[in-house]
């Protein structure tokens, strides 16, 4: 069967991108977006490119390219899925917040709306595609939902993860280490609808690097690559701390570990924390899994995971509150960077939001400034921990566009996100115009330690000591 006619229900930072790359590579495939959220939709329809809702770099020109021609963007659910060969799913699945598994299961209404309303419209059989990340044996809940609601119809469920990072979302899919298809591979039917599949992405990605294995494994394994991802950060950022105490430089111990082809060199970047939507979300997905069957040993060691790196957000601020005199009330603290990491605006997660919080339950003045965040953004993304009224946190944290008077009069900056444009500051010009002593915190090892000594600054790396 060859596909020519896509569905892709949600237009998030990985539906959007991910179907954009496949018109691009598929011409002949008529592709829709389709999302209940009409202002994001209106925003992917925009003509202004810069408005449109998810910043990748290279995002925009790929959608100027095929928007339009293969590729359409809509808020009429029911007529892609009744037109579609093939849906994607693409909704979000966040961690619960209510009832059972509140805090750590993945919340699954949006997905199983998504298995009703594809149900309720499909009047031909329809290969349907599992892209957002699921808790393992999702799949046998989307087919009972469509093999009992639907309309006699066939449904082939396929798991087909998405691997693609922020940043670099184009590029990852351009050129991915691996396609993961995961199937009924015990069927014929489901044999065709994994060909299916393999052949859209064997229009640009060789052969080899298309998996298919049975569904399960393929729903465990994009929870375990996330796992094991989280997992190196969190470790190489308790070897930080160590570094801080012994006179070690974590750079150096990355560098002469990652030298061994058995460990590698990618991953090992000391931090102020991880964010982003998935890892966090992911594990404690995964912890709730393993003790839901009883494996209490295996959830305790991948919450370990998570717990170092709310040890890693919150020691950053510690720090910067002992080293400001024990107090930070009432002083000015620059934050460059919001977004949880660079050429994204995605902010979910990001350790700024931690950091920031703690510091203003200390009463500090918080001035943030990021290239590619709004306003408003940060602002919700505070008032979403209900640690104190929204018109307080307006009143305490400011937000400037232009990141020298983000720093004027400061006491401290603090390096959130490793933007490159941080790099080619005027630091002199900067260290002049703030209260001295001048105190930089470096949360991501951005900056050129002895430059910013030599101007003046007191300098603090995470994983270096002073
Ligand atoms: N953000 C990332 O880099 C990655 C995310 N993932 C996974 O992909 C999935 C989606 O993530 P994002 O794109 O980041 O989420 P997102 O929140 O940016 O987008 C999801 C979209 O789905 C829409 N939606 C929800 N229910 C709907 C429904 N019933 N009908 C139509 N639209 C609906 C929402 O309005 C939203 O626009 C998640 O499971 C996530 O874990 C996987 C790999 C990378
Ligand atoms: O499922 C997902 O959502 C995605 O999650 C991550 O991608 P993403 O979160 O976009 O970005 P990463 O580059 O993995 O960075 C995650 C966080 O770890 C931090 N990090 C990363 C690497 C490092 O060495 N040190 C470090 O602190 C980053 O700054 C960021 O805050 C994975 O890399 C993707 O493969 C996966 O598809």
């Amino acid at each position: 069967m060859k596909v020519k006619n896509i569905c892709c229900i949600g237009a998030g930072y990985v539906g959007s991108p991910t179907m954009a790359v496949v018109a691009k590579q598929c011409p002949y495939i008529k592709i829709t977006i389709v999302d209940i959220n009409e202002s994001r939709i209106a925003a992917w329809n925009s003509t202004d490119l810069n408005k449109l809702p998810v910043f990748e770099p290279g995002l925009d020109g790929i959608v100027k390219e095929v928007r339009g021609r293969n590729l359409f963007f809509s808020t009429n659910v029911d007529k892609a899925i009744d037109e579609a060969d093939m849906i994607f799913i693409s909704v979000n699945t966040p961690t619960k917040t209510y009832g059972k598994g509140k805090g750590m299961a993945a919340d699954l209404k949006y997905i199983e709306l998504c298995a009703r309303q594809i149900a309720k419209v499909a009047k031909q059989d329809k290969i349907v595609v599992e892209k957002s990340t699921l808790p393992v044996r999702t799949a046998s809940a989307i087919k009972s939902i469509l093999d009992n609601t639907g309309n006699g119809v066939q449904f082939q469920i396929l798991s087909n993860p998405e691997f693609l990072a922020e940043g670099t979302a184009v590029q990852d899919l351009l050129k991915p280490d691996r396609v993961l298809i995961g199937g009924d591979t015990s069927s014929k039917e489901g044999e065709l609808a994994m060909k299916a599949l393999v052949d859209i992405y064997a229009n640009w990605i060789s052969k080899e690097r298309i998996l298919t294995t049975n569904v399960w494994s393929s729903e465990l394994s994009k929870l375990t690559a996330n796992a094991f991802l989280a997992q190196r950060v969190s470790s190489i950022n308790a070897m930080s701390e160590i570094c801080e105490k012994t006179g070690a430089d974590v750079k150096e111990v990355s560098k002469a570990i990652g030298m061994d082809s058995r460990i590698g060199p990618k991953f090992l970047n000391a931090s102020v924390g991880f964010g982003g939507s998935c890892f966090q979300k992911d594990i404690l997905n995964l912890v709730y899994i393993a003790k839901s069957y009883g494996l209490n040993e295996v959830a305790d060691y991948w919450e370990q995971v998570i717990l170092m790196n709310e040890h890693q957000k919150n020691r950053f601020s510690d720090n910067i509150v002992s080293t400001l005199y024990n107090t930070v009330s009432g002083k000015k603290i620059t934050f460059l960077g919001w977004a949880f990491k660079k050429d994204t605006n995605d902010t979910r997660e990001s350790a700024a939001i931690k950091v920031a919080d703690n510091l203003l339950n200390e009463q500090a003045q918080v001035s943030v400034y990021d290239p590619k965040v709004p306003e408003e953004r940060i602002y919700t993304d505070l008032d979403y921990l209900n640690t104190r009224s929204s018109d307080e946190n307006k009143s305490l944290l400011t937000i400037n566009n232009d990141p020298y008077k983000a720093c004027k009069d400061s006491h401290a900056i603090a390096i959130l996100t490793e933007w490159d444009e941080f790099k080619n500051y005027d630091w002199k010009s900067i260290y002049k115009n703030m209260q001295k002593p001048a105190f930089v915190f470096d949360g991501r090892g951005l900056l050129n330690k002895e430059e910013l000594k030599e101007i003046g600054f007191i300098y603090y790396n995470i994983g270096t000591g002073n």
